[in-house]
């Protein structure tokens, strides 16, 4: 039977570790997993603190049941947020314990209703309210649009230890250590950049409000829904997403490319040379048609600078890169500089497109030359990639556009 792990002397971790879906939310990619956490505070009174995907509840219960007396009953199941990776075992979670009262704020209890069709049992929680479970005094604050309307977070004032639902989460799943302090953080730091930009990112706004409540708090030990448990150094995570949702850039290039027989390549290939040898370091090639769209998106999220290439393809964007233009104007990303160029054969269609999303872009700088090309670039076309990349490598290193 899998086991509770103790966060502390009567906080446990009951989650469990998802590494057979492939693709999170249906869209981004999952090669080393992705962890659904969940606690449960043994006091006077029991409290669980969300549930998990359904397909996963028997971890869940497993690990539950580890600690709990034969018998025993639940007193509160606190619902932080309803996306069905944590919600989706709620109907069954009542079903088997029918006197656990679920804890929610007044949108996450519309939500229950709506996803699971369950109405009574309910306590309603605002801002501020505390639940005492005897030894632990639970506070919830709402955290909305972190990741949906409803998201809460719980923080238990007697042991300082804050359940931040998505907030503070990242993908990878939790690969024997569960604490900051038994994993390789180079790994988790990257997964959870991905995380950040691909599923909170878009609400970088309302992630630095929520970042404020919690830097009030301070926290000892920060708990969220997915990804590791923050005991040894729980500011660092928060001000990791304290310069990401503040659209804080490091130094270095994207250069992403649609390409079908190499000519664009060769043009956005010239570029990040000429980056290279203008002295970025950090130069990362992305050919838009093979790397997933979140790798794309996490890198963008991380550099300043970005040069997108692509070729026509029947009178339009080559759907790929058309495909990450509009992921990128949907996370609304700040502070960044662009360069762009496309190739045709006949009509144009490429660089038009990639000169409309620049101007939708109204936070990124472009910077020139923009380059068209027909068919193959010629030695005066492959010049002028050279000068986008050095004009780019120039940007990236400059401190005005931080
Ligand atoms: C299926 C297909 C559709 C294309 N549609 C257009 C088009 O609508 N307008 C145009 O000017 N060129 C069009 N082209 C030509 C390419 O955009 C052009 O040859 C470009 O240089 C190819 O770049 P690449 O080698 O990077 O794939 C098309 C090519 C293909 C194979």
């Amino acid at each position: 039977m899998q086991q509770a792990v103790k966060v502390t002397d009567t906080i446990y971790w009951i989650g469990g570790n998802d590494r057979e879906t492939d693709l999170f939310e249906g869209l981004w990619a999952l090669p080393r997993g992705v962890a659904y956490n969940a606690y449960f505070i043994n006091d006077e009174k029991r409290a669980l603190i969300d549930t998990i995907k359904a397909d996963k509840l028997s971890a869940y219960m497993e690990r539950l049941v580890s600690i709990m007396p034969e018998g025993g009953a639940i007193d509160y199941l606190v619902v932080d947020h309803m996306e069905p990776d944590h919600s989706g075992s709620i109907s069954i979670l009542r079903k088997f314990y029918p006197n656990m009262k679920i804890v929610g704020n007044k949108k996450t209890i519309e939500m229950i209703n709506a996803f699971y069709g369950i109405t009574d049992g309910m306590i309603e929680v605002k801002e501020g309210d505390v639940l005492d479970l005897g030894r632990h005094k639970l506070a919830f604050a709402t955290i909305p649009m972190v990741h949906w309307p409803e998201s809460m977070v719980a923080y238990d004032s007697t042991e300082k230890v804050l359940f931040s639902t998505d907030a503070f989460g990242g993908f990878c799943a939790l690969e024997g250590g569960i604490f900051d302090d038994e994993l390789d953080m180079s790994l988790y730091e990257d997964e959870t950049l991905r995380y950040f930009a691909n599923i909170v990112g878009r609400y970088a706004a309302p992630t630095q409000k929520a970042i404020a409540k919690v830097r009030a708090l301070d926290p000892k030990i920060i708990c969220p829904a997915h990804g590791p448990i923050y005991r040894s150094n729980p500011r660092h995570i928060v001000d990791l997403y304290d310069k990401w949702s503040s659209h804080r850039t490091d130094p270095g290039l994207v250069v992403v490319y649609g390409s079908m027989y190499g000519n664009t390549k060769f043009m956005t290939d010239t570029i990040a040379r000429a980056a290279a040898e203008a002295g970025v370091r950090d130069v990362v090639v992305h050919d838009a048609s093979r790397s997933n769209l979140s790798y794309i998106v996490r890198d963008i999220w991380k550099y300043r600078g970005l040069v997108l290439g692509s070729c026509t393809y029947n009178t339009e964007l080559y759907p790929p890169v058309a495909a990450l233009c509009r992921a990128l104007k949907n996370k609304m990303m700040k502070n960044r500089v662009l360069g762009l160029c496309g190739s045709y054969s006949w009509s144009k269609g490429a660089l038009a497109e990639l000169r409309v999303f620049a101007e939708q872009c109204c936070d990124w700088r472009l910077v020139e030359p923009t380059i068209e090309v027909k068919s193959s670039p010629t030695e005066v076309d492959l010049k002028l990639c050279r000068e986008l990349g050095r004009n780019m490598a120039k940007a990236v290193l400059s401190k005005e556009d931080e």
